[in-house]
Parts: structure tokens; C-alpha cells; sequence
């Protein structure tokens, strides 16, 4: 398996291997039932943004460990739940078998770059980053990490592809998507972090699951403009609630619309960042660059560039 990931060198002989967690963007997400177990079902068009943590292994350990660093590091407990430790932790007793001599423990790092509880799927993009790093560093065979990626949240088994990805069921239906464009993407979080849970509650008390026919999807896309031009025909059902708990949303939704070549403007999974969709990378680096008066001003994360278009085993 061939990673988007590195292998850098340290000073010493030592090799250490880097995963990388891209930062999941639903492009529309639609509620179209609910599960007897209140897990509502999606569909959804994950697609994955440049912005990403990374995960290392630094080297072996007595027992699994995690260190994290990192602009959004504090606050984000190194402990037994931390989705890293708890993906690394899975997969070690699925690998145990065959360790023959193999190292069983590591001492893990987190460079968290990506704002938490901000719909874009860092903990999942991280837990996914772990599964793929550790089933290299164990012979696991990736197609096997699915099962393991579902047990730890909705999200984990899309972040585990890393790739353009149309998502049902709750997360585990996984069909290939169009091929993107190359579009520029602006993404901006208010740092205000907004609990997963509580927007879905808030979906179903607002009156919940709107009937409308399944959104069309072509093979691919060729343009920003194309991409636009279906996806305006979809929603992210889950932004009027997300809203309602996080009025700051909306500031956020109208500053990005307000930037030049602006093609659209929407939330990501429960929020709170929102992201632009722009003719080119270059132009949402521009729209970065004239939003960026405002949001030092009010403490925003904003990230620009691209679609990272390589799948994690490609
Ligand atoms: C909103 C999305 O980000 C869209 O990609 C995901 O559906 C959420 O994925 P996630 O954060 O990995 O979610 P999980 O950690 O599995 O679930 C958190 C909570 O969100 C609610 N939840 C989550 C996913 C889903 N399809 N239906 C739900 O109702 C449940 O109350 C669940 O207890
Ligand atoms: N490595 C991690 N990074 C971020 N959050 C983590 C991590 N491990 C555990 N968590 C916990 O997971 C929860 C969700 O965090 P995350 O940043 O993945 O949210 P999100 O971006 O809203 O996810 P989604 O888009 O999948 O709903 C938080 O309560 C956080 O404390």
C-alpha cells in the first residue's frame, strides 16, 4: 500500500512514519430516515480538503501512548478516548495474531491543525490516519480496517478512503463519487466548537426528514461552475439547526457568499465551518486573503487551497 503519507528521517538512524488526516468536507448532506437506534441515515458527498493533522509514530513504547501538539493540541485530552489512541487500540487486538516479532506498542503523535468539534471529521480523519499508519507498520490489509473504522464513529470509515466519496446508511455505504474539479476551497470555523449530537437533536425537533428525489451525481466534473450548478440543487439539512444553536454561522455563511468569484457558500457536516466553493484554488487564496482582516478581528480559523484528489491508498 502506497500512502499520501511520508516516511521522514529523524537525526538519529531511527525511521519514524507519518499519516496524513485531511479534513473531511460534506459538499451536501441530506437526512433521509432514522434508524431504530436514533442514527439517522445520510447521503452525503464527502470530499477531502488540502487542510490535515498529522499522525506519527515516534517510536516504540511500552505501552500505546499519544503525545499531542499542535494550533488546536490544547484543550484535546492524550487520553484512553482520544479517537487515536482508541483506533490504535482497536487494531492491535485485530493484528495481536500476527505480530510474530512485529512492535506491539508505539509512541504516537498528533499534530492537530484542524479545529475540534467543527464538522469537518478531525477526530475521524485522525482515527483513520492511525488505522492506515498502523496497518502498514502490521502487515493489516486496508480493506479490513472498515469494520474496525465503523465501531469508532460514523465518520471513520469515509476518512479511512480519504477519497471523493458518496456516503449512506449512517456512514458504512460507501459508492464512488463524481471526479471533482479543480476548485479552489475556503473553509472557516468561528471557533466555536458545536457538539455532533445536539444538531441532530435539533434536526428532529425542528420538524426533521424533508422528502425530495435523490440528487443527481454525474461521473465527473470539469469545472467549479459544473460542480456548483448540481450541487445548488442539494442542501446540508442539518445547517438550519446548526444555526439556531450557532447564530455566529451565519455571519460566517454571508462573509464567505460576500468575497469575489464566490461560487457557493454551505456548512460542513454539524458545523461550525463553513466553506466557499471558488472558480480556483488561486481565487479562494485571494477570498482568503481579503477575509483575513476580519477574521483576525474575530478569532476565525480559515484555511484555502484545493480538493486533496488522491485516494489514502493510491
Ligand atoms: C454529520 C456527519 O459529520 C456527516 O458526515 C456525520 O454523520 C457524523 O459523524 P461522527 O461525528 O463520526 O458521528 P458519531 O461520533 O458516530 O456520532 C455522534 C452522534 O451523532 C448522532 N448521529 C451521528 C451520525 C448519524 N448518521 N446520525 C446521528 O444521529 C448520534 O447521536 C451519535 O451519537
Ligand atoms: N483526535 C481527536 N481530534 C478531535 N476530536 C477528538 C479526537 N479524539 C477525540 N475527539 C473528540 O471527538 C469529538 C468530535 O471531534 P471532531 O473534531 O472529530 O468533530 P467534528 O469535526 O464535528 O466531526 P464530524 O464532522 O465527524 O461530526 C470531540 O468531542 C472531541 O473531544
Amino acid at each position: 500500500m502506497t500512502f499520501s503519507e511520508t516516511m521522514p528521517s529523524t537525526a538519529s538512524t531511527q525511521t519514524t512514519a507519518q499519516a496524513t488526516a485531511h479534513a473531511k468536507i460534506n459538499l451536501f448532506l441530506h437526512i433521509t430516515g432514522r434508524r431504530d437506534d436514533g442514527y439517522h441515515l445520510l447521503d452525503s458527498l464527502a470530499v477531502f480538503a488540502g487542510a490535515a493533522d498529522h499522525v506519527t509514530l515516534a517510536g516504540p513504547s511500552d505501552t500505546m501512548s499519544l503525545t499531542i501538539n499542535g494550533p488546536f493540541g490544547q484543550g484535546l485530552e492524550a487520553d484512553d478516548q482520544n479517537l487515536v489512541l482508541r483506533a490504535a487500540r482497536a487494531l492491535q487486538v485485530q493484528a495481536s495474531p500476527s505480530f510474530n516479532g512485529l512492535t506491539e506498542n508505539f509512541r504516537l503523535e498528533l499534530e492537530k491543525n484542524l479545529p475540534v468539534s467543527s464538522g469537518i471529521g478531525g477526530g475521524s480523519a485522525d482515527a483513520a490516519a492511525t488505522l492506515r499508519l498502523l496497518a502498514r507498520e502490521w502487515n493489516v490489509d486496508q480493506a479490513t480496517l472498515f469494520p474496525i473504522a465503523e465501531k469508532l464513529g460514523a465518520d471513520v470509515p469515509v476518512c479511512v478512503a480519504q477519497r471523493a466519496t458518496r456516503m449512506q446508511g449512517i456512514g458504512e455505504i460507501l459508492a464512488p463519487a463524481p471526479i471533482l474539479p479543480d476548485a479552489g476551497l475556503l473553509l472557516v470555523n468561528p471557533g466555536v466548537g458545536v457538539s455532533t449530537p445536539d444538531v441532530f437533536r435539533a434536526f428532529a425537533a425542528g420538524g426533521g426528514i424533508v422528502e425530495r428525489p435523490e440528487a443527481f451525481l454525474p461521473e465527473r466534473w470539469s469545472t467549479a461552475q459544473d460542480m456548483v450548478a448540481d450541487l445548488n440543487a442539494t442542501t446540508n439539512d442539518l445547517q438550519a439547526p446548526a444555526l439556531s444553536q450557532c447564530p455566529v454561522i451565519g455571519t460566517v455563511l454571508a462573509s464567505i457568499a460576500s468575497l469575489p468569484d464566490c461560487l457557493l457558500s454551505r456548512m460542513s457536516g454539524s458545523g461550525a465551518t463553513c466553506f466557499g466553493i471558488f472558480p480556483n484554488p488561486e481565487s479562494a487564496l485571494n477570498a482568503a486573503r481579503i477575509l483575513s482582516e476580519q477574521s483576525a478581528r474575530l478569532g476565525w480559523w480559515t484555511w484555502a487551497g484545493g480538493f486533496h484528489h488522491t485516494g489514502s491508498s493510491t
